[in-house]
């Protein structure tokens, strides 16, 4: 079954460091024998054994098992040959400490595609075959060194491969529990597989069918040994089981299922890396968010607040009747008029409430253009001596929001006329107005009071001891066109003469405020991401360190550099999935407390979170992490399993 033909391996050839480990090897072994090889440190057994396994390659001749030449075979097809025809068992036992025993065992099945069901039952009946059953679900931590390497043993035999590879397995254990592990490798032997056990102990000569000595890497003892303890034993029938596909498991969850158990094991460890990378997603997530609320409140401005088809022309000296003139006649201009802002205080219970005081248009233009938005009572009408205050106003005034209490209540307001030109003394008129209604938040949430066109006008003239039709001097007019559409037109036509301030430069400035804000958020996140990646990095290279085991056994079960490589991407991304759920809870909650704040000062709430910005978040977390976790996997793939199972 298997053959070995001038088998020679040297280590480093072509240097002066070259060492002949094997030479000239020729040997033959069938199933059903316990072969014992023995030899001094350094005889070459280790070499041997890896080469059988085809964790390395020969230097010269072949070694042909039923037929074919394992020597010749490619990195893949060798990792297949050893999932299926290799078992192994190692003097250090090669547990994964934080798993349970039959979890340990299902191991042995990792490479298979079967479910997981299946592989807990060939798992359970294999630990039975060692007698381990009841220690099934004990950690691996908490077994003794007999029980550890009989729950190996089954590893290697829920397999049910072919070889049956043992390197010093009694090397860790004492006399008595040695004879129990040699009797159960015995009826493994007798059940029909090749059993090769390296060993130093001369007790496993009494088990073995076929003695090969070793010194300075060649064979100076190639013996059949008696059946001694063969005879007195029972015939072993040979365990029932159905026999293990041939294929390869592609189940994409394996490696997230050992990750997940290393996560849980270090979780703290986790935690705390992790903390980074949250805060980092959440303000991530916050800055899409907002950037999300901006585009819908301009949106909204837009619609309600921002009136599309108000202009204001500028001039740099004073602006006369005959300004107004040239501009009204431009056909497509609707209705050109001054306007004038006051600062107003409303004196209430000894308090002085400051504010900003605007002109209404006329009722007659009401629904031409846009208005503010009443949300309780109504706007004053021409002529009078009422006002519509701000819904922030309101609230200061009433304590709360019952706004329809304020409606009919008199004021005593005092007004200040602005003067861009300084040229006029002003005073503060002071009179009483009566409430008429409670207007929505302003677009940048100022507190504002409303009054009749006509009436604003007067209040300017009187604080700056102007006559009853007198003109107020001013150095800009407010155009209203006919026709939103034509607003570029005018633009053009009127450059050279006026400065002409557009909805859209309103619009302009207000998303530049929010955007150098949003900008702000963004970078910051995004720093604190980069660093998270680099701890992320950090992380997974000792996880790699720390698995250096793991990594070896899954080798020696048939594992390729792929599937190792996804080991360590599992992780990363079960990483970066945990942290970017943390994340956008975060943000969920940041949302939750600053969306009230900016309610309270402007009519919207400006972090919005959607499907796409959650999803953008979680695919950015999960890229992040996938390009942290890069390098460690590919050094994990690239660790020679040699190395890694070297019994220490
Ligand atoms: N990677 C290597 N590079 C160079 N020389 C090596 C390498 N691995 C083993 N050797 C040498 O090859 C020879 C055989 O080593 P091997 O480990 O196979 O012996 P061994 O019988 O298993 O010894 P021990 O029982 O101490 O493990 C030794 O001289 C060893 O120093």
């Amino acid at each position: 079954m298997l053959q070995i033909r001038h088998l020679k391996k040297t280590y480093q050839p072509g240097t002066q460091a070259s060492v002949i480990a094997l030479n000239d090897i020729n040997l033959a072994f069938d199933q059903g024998e316990f072969v014992c090889i023995l030899g001094k440190s350094g005889s070459g057994k280790s070499t041997f054994l890896n080469l059988l396994a085809g964790l390395d390659y020969p230097t010269e001749g072949e070694i042909l098992i039923k037929s074919s030449n394992i020597s010749q075979l490619k990195d893949r097809e060798i990792a297949n040959f050893r999932k299926d025809s290799i078992g192994f068992i190692f003097q250090d036992f090669q547990l994964l400490e934080h798993l349970t025993a039959v979890e340990n065992v299902e191991l042995g099945l990792m490479m298979f595609p079967l479910s997981q069901r299946e592989k807990r039952k060939r798992a359970l009946q294999a630990l039975q075959e060692v007698g381990l059953e009841m220690r099934a679900s004990s950690r691996a931590a908490t077994l003794s060194g007999g029980e550890k390497q009989r729950v190996a043993i089954a590893r290697a035999l829920v397999k049910d491969p072919d070889i049956v590879i043992a390197d010093e397995p009694s090397g860790a254990l004492d006399s008595k529990t040695s004879e129990l592990i040699f009797s159960l490798l015995q009826k493994i032997a007798q059940a029909g597989k090749l059993v090769i056990v390296v060993t130093h102990d001369n007790d496993a000569l009494r088990y073995a069918t076929h003695l090969v000595e070793l010194r300075d890497g060649v064979v100076i003892t190639d013996q059949m040994l008696p059946y001694q303890q063969l005879e007195a034993l029972p015939a072993e029938p040979k365990p029932q089981r159905p026999a293990l596909p041939k294929q390869r498991s592609s189940d994409p969850l394996t490696p997230f299922r050992l990750s997940a158990k290393q996560i849980l094991e270090k979780k703290w460890r986790y935690v705390l890396v992790s903390i980074g990378m949250v805060i980092g997603i959440a303000g991530l997530a916050s800055a899409l968010n907002l950037n999300n609320g901006i585009a819908a409140y301009m949106a909204y401005a837009r619609q309600r607040i921002v009136d599309d088809s108000k202009l204001t022309f500028i001039k740099q000296g004073q602006m006369n009747f005959n300004d107004s003139l040239h501009i009204e006649h431009d056909p497509r201009v609707r209705l050109v008029q001054d306007e004038y802002e006051l600062n107003g205080k409303i004196l209430w219970h000894q308090q002085e409430i400051d504010l900003k005081l605007d002109p209404l248009l006329q009722q007659k233009y009401w629904g031409l253009y846009t208005t503010p938005r009443v949300i309780a009572g109504s706007l004053p009408k021409d002529g009078t001596d009422e006002i519509a205050l701000s819904a922030t106003i309101a609230q200061r005034l009433l304590g709360g929001s019952d706004f329809q209490r304020l409606i009919g209540t008199k004021i005593e307001l005092k007004s200040l006329a602005l003067d861009p030109f300084n040229a006029y003394p002003a005073r503060w008129n002071e009179q009483t107005f009566t409430v008429t209604g409670v207007t929505e938040k302003t677009l940048i949430g100022e507190d504002h009071g409303y009054l009749p066109y006509a009436t604003d006008k007067d209040l300017v003239r009187r604080s700056q001891f102007l006559g009853k039709n007198a003109d107020i001097p001013t150095n800009q007019l407010s155009v209203y066109l006919a026709n939103s559409q034509d607003v570029p037109g005018i633009v053009k036509t009127f450059r050279g003469e006026y400065t002409v301030v557009t909805p859209e430069d309103v619009l302009k400035d207000l998303t530049n405020l929010f955007q150098n804000f949003t900008l702000i958020i963004l970078s910051a996140s995004l720093l604190i991401l980069f660093i998270a990646v680099l701890m992320i990095g950090i992380i997974l290279y000792i996880s790699v360190l720390e698995r250096l085991q793991e990594i070896g056994l899954l080798i020696s079960l048939g594992a390729t550099r792929n599937d190792i490589k996804k080991l360590f991407l599992a992780e990363a991304l079960l990483l970066g999935l945990f942290a970017s759920i943390l994340g956008i809870v975060l943000s969920l909650i940041a949302q939750l407390v600053v969306n009230p704040l900016i309610t309270a000062y402007m009519n919207y709430a400006l972090l919005q979170p959607s499907v796409v910005t959650l999803g953008s978040t979680i695919a950015i977390a999960m890229i992040v992490s996938f390009a942290a976790s890069l390098i460690p996997a590919s050094k994990a793939a690239r660790l020679s399993a040699i190395e890694l199972l070297r019994r220490h």
